[in-house]
This record gives structure tokens, sequence and C-alpha cells, in this order.
């Protein structure tokens, strides 16, 4: 049975790390963030392992920690490296679920040849869209479920992060056929203990079980 879950998003900055250390926190999953751009804030390895409440074992070390904040292809090129896509291979999660994010959005270059999509085609995993809820999300949303079907990538559905806009989430959701997940509200103050508690209330654990 297949135990690991890709989280991706329809662009950088739309959530992906705050769902993932819910979701890792909801079923005791583990993370695994494979290629970091940017190191000079928090890194979202370190975002999960605090708002999901993660102890450090359950955090996988990223193949890659780059230090410029850009498309991995670039950040590489910067710290005069090229990332190698034949080692982004699967690790074993033992027990446990493992849930891995990818990097901005799908058609991020991790070289000047393959693009993140590339790999998530490969690895053949199931995917979560995470996706804004407000003005423009309809366009970037269904535009990534295009890009994901054209690959015959297995989309779980859709999570929305952000306030409700009960139109545009059933227009995404019929007009690109995916299953709606849940939306996670936008939490000021964003704190573990109001993640975990606003993640359990937005999304249900057996939509991600038994993949
Ligand atoms: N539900 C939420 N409530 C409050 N703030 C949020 C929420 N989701 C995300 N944020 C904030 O929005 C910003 C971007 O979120 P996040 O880092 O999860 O995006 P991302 O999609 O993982 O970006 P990247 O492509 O860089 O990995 C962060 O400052 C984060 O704290
Ligand atoms: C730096 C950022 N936080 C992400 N790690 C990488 C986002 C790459 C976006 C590339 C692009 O779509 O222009
Ligand atoms: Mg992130």
């Amino acid at each position: 049975m297949n135990k690991r879950i890709v989280v991706t998003g329809t662009d950088t900055g739309v959530g992906k790390t705050v769902f993932s250390a819910g979701l890792a926190g909801l079923l005791g999953a583990n993370y695994w963030k494979p290629v970091q751009a940017g190191l000079e804030q928090e890194t979202d390895s370190e975002c999960v392992r605090r708002l999901g409440g993660l102890s450090s074992d359950r955090i996988v070390p990223e193949l890659y920690r780059l230090r410029t904040p850009a498309s991995p292809h670039y950040s590489a090129e910067i710290d005069g490296i090229r990332v190698d896509t034949e080692t982004l291979r699967l690790p074993d999660s033992g027990e446990r679920q493992l849930v891995i994010e990818g990097a901005g959005g799908l058609m991020v270059p991790l070289t000047a040849r393959t693009l993140y999509i590339d790999i998530f085609e490969r690895w053949q995993l199931p995917v979560v869209l995470c996706a804004r809820t407000g003005l423009g999300t309809i366009n970037h949303s269904l535009l990534s479920i295009e890009a994901l079907r054209k690959r015959q990538i297995r989309i779980l559905g859709i999570a929305f992060i952000g306030e409700r806009n009960a139109e545009t989430e059933s227009a995404i959701c019929e007009m690109g056929r995916v299953r709606w997940l849940g939306r996670l509200p936008w939490l000021v103050p964003l704190t573990d203990e109001r993640l975990q508690a606003a993640f359990k209330d937005s999304f249900v654990s057996s939509d991600f079980l038994n993949l």
C-alpha cells in the first residue's frame, strides 16, 4: 500500500508548507522537502517541525539546501551546483506515512531540462493540490489540474487555503472534476495549536489513508 503523498500547489506561497505541517500532524506522518531554495529564513522543514509538532526524527533531510530563495534551477546555479534529478528517489518511510512537499508550483524548474512535475510523473504518487481561494485561483487551479491530468498524475483533490469562497471553490472542483478535500482558513496568529485544531476541523484523515 502506498503511504506517500505529494503536496504541491498552484503557486509559491499558497500555503503548501503550512498545509503539510497540518497534514503530517494529523496523520502522524514524516515530512520531506527534497529541494529547499532559500536558507536565510525558517526553512520549510523547520516550519513543519514547529507548526506540525514533529520530532526531528520525522523530518527527512533535504537532498538540496540552496541558499537563494529563487527557482531551484537558478538557485543551484548561484550556488555553483546542478540538481541531479536522478538522486530524487523516494525514501522509505518505515511505518509512518510520508508527506512530500515540492517547491513553488508544478512547473518549477529543477534544472534547465527538468520541471518538478516531471519528477511527480516519475514518482507516480497521489498529489494534493493546494490552492488559494481569492481572485485568480480558478485559472491557476484549472491550469495545474490540466497539467497533472496530461501526465496522468493522480489528483487526490484540492486543499483550499484562505477565506471561504464557495463559488470559486465549487467552480474549480466541478470544472476541474476534482475532489474538494477541505479548506484551511487563514489563521492569525498562526500557531501550532491553532493550526492543528483548524486542520482537524477542515480535513478528514481518511481522505489521505489507504491510497
Ligand atoms: N492557513 C494559513 N494561515 C495563516 N498564514 C498562512 C496560512 N498558510 C500559509 N500561511 C503563510 O503564508 C506564507 C506562505 O505559506 P507557505 O510557506 O506554506 O507557502 P508555500 O506554498 O509552502 O511556499 P513555497 O513555495 O515557498 O514552499 C507563510 O508566511 C505562511 O506562514
Ligand atoms: C523561493 C520559494 N520560497 C520557493 N522555494 C521556490 C519558488 C520557485 C518559483 C519559481 C517561479 O514559479 O517563478
Ligand atoms: Mg513551502
